[in-house]
């Protein structure tokens, strides 16, 4: 009797403090609908006069801040992390107040581009799937999509050379990044069994990544390569030949059982993705830069190159090469550092490489991932 009548009162304050939240959010959400009349003002479009495209509502920079101030003021009981999860959610219901945001991301759906667009823009974003990384770029340079989202690396199998082939033609701007841990299941019909199971479809990233455990587990069994990790549950799911290596989302979202879990062969398995946009971010406090330069063909170009970054004390997060597609037997090199485009140092330190390169593209500077 004692304890319904303490679980009575305890649910009571619960009552109080969800009404003062639910108070709270939509006088947040109020000044975020006065924040987007201000930015219509600014770019005079107020009364669907003017360039509306030009507007910025989004502000990747601003959204970074939010989230670390939620996770530097965190004092618990709940985690840091769960908290700025909550706040994704706030912003990206607040960011559709003020404009509904249009992404497309590497489809199709069930995907992890989509999960990680999610991820970095949360539930209230539309986003639209495509069937190739260059559609992506294609449907934001168009302005068909306000933004993108394309996959760049994974810890175990490195760069995805064909979204740097397109940061090589494409006017776009990186304005985010977001990592994704991967775990990857091997998914099939429910009528299907190993005796039944001839192939395994998945993306060729996928079955990389999970080489040794169907080595061991699957030896003699077909595997091929297709579009994406989706497309290959979408396969198995009318087909108990077909099992597919994918995630939790295409497994729910085709309804197959888990014939293994966790079958990826490093346990950290993560991917990077690149948020494309078409315009620069202001500096967020603790930002990234990404370029693609091409050395002049003399010997030491490369070193010339890095030196200025040594001696300034800025880290290279990644160095990767890719063969120029005008010069036989030349290389463009994809380089990120820590740092804004528009810091003192940094911005030097551009215009010294532009001196000792024949090409230098500024893909963008934008802020480091927070969640
Ligand atoms: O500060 C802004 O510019 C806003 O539009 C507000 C807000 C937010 O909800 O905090 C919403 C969307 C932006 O991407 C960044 C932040």
């Amino acid at each position: 009797m004692s304890e319904n009548k303490d679980l009575d009162q305890l649910r009571q304050e619960i009552d109080t403090i969800d009404t003062q939240i639910h108070q709270l959010l939509n006088q947040r959400a109020e000044c975020a609908e006065r924040v987007a009349e201000t930015k219509l003002r600014e770019f005079g479009a107020e009364n669907g006069e003017g360039d509306l495209s030009r507007v910025m509502f989004y502000r990747p920079e601003r959204e970074a801040q939010v989230l670390r101030k939620v996770i530097d003021r965190n004092s618990g009981p709940l985690e840091g992390k769960t908290v700025a999860r909550i706040f994704r959610e706030i912003m990206s219901a607040c960011l559709a107040l003020e404009k509904p945001m249009e992404v497309a991301y590497f489809g199709p759906e069930g995907t992890f581009t989509q999960a990680a667009t999610i991820k970095h823009f949360g539930q209230s974003v539309i986003s639209l799937p495509q069937p190739s990384i260059a559609t992506v770029f294609s449907q934001v340079e168009s302005g068909q999509c306000n933004y993108g989202v394309v996959p760049v690396e994974n810890s175990t199998e490195g760069m995805v050379s064909h979204t740097l082939d397109n940061f090589m033609d494409s006017p776009l701007k990186i304005c985010g990044e977001v990592e994704l841990r991967i775990q990857l299941h091997l998914l099939a019909n429910e009528n299907a069994s190993s005796d039944t199971i001839k192939t395994i479809c998945a993306h060729q990233q996928a079955l990389a990544q999970a080489r040794n455990w169907l080595d061991n587990n699957w030896p003699g069994v077909d595997r091929i390569a297709v579009a994406s990790n989706a497309e290959a549950a979408k396969m198995a799911k009318d087909d108990a030949s077909i099992a597919a290596v994918a995630g939790d989302i295409a497994a729910e979202q085709y309804g197959l059982m888990k014939i293994a879990k966790s079958i990826e062969d490093f346990a950290n398995n993560t991917t990077r993705f690149l948020i494309i946009g078409n315009e620069e971010v202001a500096p967020s406090g603790s930002d990234k830069t990404s370029l693609i330069v091409e050395a002049n063909n003399k010997p030491g170009a490369l070193l010339k190159l890095l030196e200025p970054f040594q001696s300034s004390g800025v880290s290279l997060t990644r160095i990767d090469t890719r063969p120029s597609r005008t010069d036989t037997w030349a290389y463009v090199f994809f380089i990120e550092f820590e740092g804004h485009k528009d810091d003192d140092n940094i911005a030097g330190i551009l215009e010294g490489l532009g001196d000792h390169s024949r090409v230098l593209k500024v893909l963008g500077s934008y802020p480091k991932a927070v969640l």
